[in-house]
């Protein structure tokens, strides 16, 4: 079996700046391989987005060891964290994010500017339009938001996710702002990119979303229970 890409043992995570601390993950495990579709689900403010952006690196565990590729970055500085998220991590959330007065193939190509500035234009439009075209819309490129779909926009904000080649997907409630039918579409699209070697973990209150991953895991009082499939 492959190594993992991402291996959480133990993970605790614990609110404080309250009256009382607040244990909201008491002890989370959970692996994903390449290419391997992972469902988090659970109740309202059981701690959902609180993993993922541990996972994520927009925040540390108290306690716990969290691998990526096999190195132990429990507690890596930000500055390190920083780098990890760009060069691992592809993140959709339910608000797309897009910027108003840029077309599909501007939005997508901010994802591109790096340290070092913009990659040289050719290669820049050739990535851009690779990755609209692997979420169906490669003939919108030059449409701006206001013109799409909610699903077409959010379809967008996988692209500007993908666009950097990341290891790992992570989307929160990505179909949240969607009905059923067009969330349908961007599952469609956050599924594919697991074809091609992507790690997915999905957030989600959706059932039939959650059934399309490879495994479903609840959160329940700080721990992730692996869901047996009937
Ligand atoms: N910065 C914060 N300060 C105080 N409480 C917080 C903070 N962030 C999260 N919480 C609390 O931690 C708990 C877990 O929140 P989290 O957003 O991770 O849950 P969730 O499972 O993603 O919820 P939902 O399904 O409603 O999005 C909640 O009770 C929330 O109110």
């Amino acid at each position: 079996m492959t190594q993992p890409l991402i291996e959480l043992t133990g993970i605790t995570k614990v609110l404080k700046g309250q009256a009382q601390p607040r244990t909201i993950l008491a002890g989370a495990d959970l692996t994903v391989r390449a290419g391997e579709s992972v469902a988090i689900v659970g109740r309202s403010g059981s701690g959902k987005s609180t993993l993922l952006s541990l996972i994520g690196l927009f925040d540390r565990p108290d306690e716990g060891q969290y691998l990526l590729d096999g190195r132990d970055i429990s507690r890596i500085s930000e500055r390190q964290a920083a780098k990890l998220r760009s060069s691992h991590f592809g993140f959709v959330f339910q608000r797309f994010f897009l910027l108003k007065h840029l077309t599909a193939a501007q939005n997508v190509a901010m994802a591109l500017v790096n340290g070092q500035g913009w990659l040289p234009r050719r290669e820049r439009r050739a990535r851009v339009l690779e990755a609209l075209d692997q979420v169906g819309i490669a003939h919108l490129a030059k449409n701006r938001p206001a013109r799409m779909s909610g699903g077409e926009q959010q379809r967008v904000a996988i692209a500007r996710a993908l666009v950097r080649s990341p290891r790992v997907l992570l989307a929160d409630e990505p179909t949240g702002a969607l009905d059923t039918e067009t969330g349908t579409v961007v599952i469609d699209a956050l599924s594919a990119a697991t074809a091609r070697g992507c790690g997915l973990i999905l957030v989600t209150h959706d059932r039939d979303h959650a059934a399309r991953m490879g495994r479903i895991h609840d959160l329940v009082d700080g721990v992730l229970n692996e869901r047996v499939s009937a």
